[in-house]
């Protein structure tokens, strides 16, 4: 049983060994692409990916009391407290500390949880901006859940995703924007051409 002081040393750890590693913040509305694109960057650099969805699913997968409360959040599309989904990450990155960059998947949701991850963490290399119109977004998570069996990816849900996208999500890009941080990517493209942007992007900072 790790106790209480190691966990904090393992997570501060974290925050000790970051400065050589790259951290790019993947942003984008429920459906952008985020995931596919993730494995495709996995694959070629190495890095290691955290779904923060990923991640809160398995919390409610397993059946923990937290998880039941998280269930009903992520069921309304709505997001789960600041602390939850930054411990969840913080506790993954400190098992991967050999990784030489990390992939933090469909987060920062708002402002705050980016300055929270950077105080905490270490500033992130930069943000990946994954752009698609909103009712491409719709299209593909209605025609992902046909196999995802996702209870989030059904309309009424994934209407408020898109909500709690332009809300909060979106002023995410315009802070990192001003920072000069923001690297887009088409994503109305097939697969493979938005990639090859990705690449070129990942030029410039690997
Ligand atoms: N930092 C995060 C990440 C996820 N969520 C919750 O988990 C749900 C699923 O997140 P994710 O898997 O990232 O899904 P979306 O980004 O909404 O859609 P997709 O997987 O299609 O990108 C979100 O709707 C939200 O309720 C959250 O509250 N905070
Ligand atoms: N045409 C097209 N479809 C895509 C692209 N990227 C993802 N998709 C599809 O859109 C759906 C959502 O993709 P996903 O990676 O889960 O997006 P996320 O919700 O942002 O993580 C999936 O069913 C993918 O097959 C793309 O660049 N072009
Ligand atoms: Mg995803």
């Amino acid at each position: 049983m790790i106790n209480k002081s190691e966990v904090q040393t393992e997570q501060h750890g974290v925050k000790n060994n970051m400065d050589s590693k790259k951290i790019v913040f993947v942003i984008g509305g429920p459906g952008s692409g985020k995931g596919t694109q993730c494995e495709k960057i996995v694959e070629k650099y190495g890095f290691t990916h955290f779904s923060s969805g990923d991640l809160l699913r398995a919390e409610v997968n397993s059946g923990s009391p937290q998880g039941e409360e998280l269930k009903q959040m992520m069921e309304r599309g709505d997001l789960v407290p600041m602390s939850t989904v930054l411990k969840l990450i913080k506790d993954n990155m400190a098992a991967h500390t050999e990784s030489k960059g990390f992939l933090v998947d469909g987060y920062p949701r708002e402002v705050q949880q980016g300055i929270e991850f950077e105080q905490s963490i270490a500033p992130c290399t930069f943000v990946l901006w994954v752009d698609v119109a909103q009712e491409t977004m719709v299209k593909r998570l209605l025609k992902r859940a046909e196999t995802s069996g996702r209870v989030d990816d059904n309309e009424e849900t994934i209407r408020k995703r898109l909500k709690t996208f332009v809300e909060s999500t979106e002023p995410v890009i315009d802070y990192y924007k001003a920072q000069n941080k923001v690297r887009r990517v088409d994503s109305e493209q097939p697969v493979d051409d938005v990639f090859s942007d990705v690449q070129n992007i990942f030029k410039e900072f690997l």
